[in-house]
């Protein structure tokens, strides 16, 4: 239970060392490591802060710590590397970073948006008509995700989130859902509908395997018409794209 309720300095240093680049810093050194006073002048941040933060990591078996205050990566902190390093903390600079999907992204968006909404979660709950939900709380009182999204400034949120949910889509093998259920024994006039379908990737690997179905995915009109562009939702096959519900 100590473990389960100090989980959150696991996921803020993780955060931290993604949004500094650590490992991508690590991977140019040979085995021998580097010293936190060279990564103190590539990062611009102070070495005793990286140092105690790297050990951190270090006990949890993330990062190793070859002697006193020089640490590699290992085989946990290497899927932590990104293919670009930010020049600046640039508006343009920030998105270009997350214009691949990386897993990065999805550790840097848990460390930031949802560890901040999920501290709002109990007040929310015991005051349940103040506020829609606890991102409200956290983040703007009155707009959705999506809409928060939207407002000037957030654009590299917008890019680190499709990143992340990109990798994450990836990562996840496609026997996750195509035995979910037994697809095969629905009748042809069902229709599958895929609410929050995003560019309907999910729902297109679906057709694929179950072409006799009918498939809806809902989404909001930008991911909609992104879907559209790519060819992943194509009305040739899908019987209907709708936007939000
Ligand atoms: C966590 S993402 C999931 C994306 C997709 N299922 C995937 O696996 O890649 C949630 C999705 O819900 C969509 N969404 C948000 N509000 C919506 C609404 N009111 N109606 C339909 N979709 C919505 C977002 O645009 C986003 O694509």
């Amino acid at each position: 239970m100590k473990e389960c309720s100090t989980a959150m300095y696991t996921t803020a240093t993780l955060g931290f060392v993604v949004d500094v680049d650590i490992s991508n810093f690590l991977d140019r050194t040979g085995p021998e490591g580097l010293h936190v006073n060279s990564l103190a002048e590539y990062t611009g941040l102070d070495p005793s802060h990286l140092g105690r933060i790297l050990r951190f990591l270090a006990t949890r078996h993330i990062f190793k710590e070859c002697s006193p205050n020089v640490f590699k990566n290992n085989r946990l902190s290497s899927v932590l590397r990104d293919s670009k390093l930010p020049v600046s903390n640039s508006e343009t600079q920030r998105t270009d970073k997350y214009s691949s999907p990386s897993f990065s992204s999805f550790v840097s968006f848990c460390a930031d948006e949802s560890m901040k909404v999920s501290c709002h979660l109990s007040d929310f709950i015991k005051n349940p008509k103040e506020h829609v939900s606890p991102f409200n709380r956290a983040f703007s009182p009155c707009a959705t995700t999506w809409e928060w999204f939207k407002q000037p400034g957030n654009g590299w949120r917008v890019a680190r989130f499709g990143s992340a949910m990109e990798n994450l889509s990836d990562s996840i093998p496609a026997e996750t859902l195509l035995n979910a259920i037994d697809w095969k024994s629905l009748e042809s006039d069902e229709f599958v509908v895929d609410v929050g379908g995003g560019v309907g990737s999910a729902a297109l690997m679906l057709y694929k395997h179950s072409p006799h179905l009918n498939y809806v995915v809902q989404d909001l009109d930008v991911q909609i018409s992104a879907g559209t562009k790519v060819g992943f939702i194509l009305p040739s096959y899908f019987l209907m794209a709708f936007k939000a519900l």
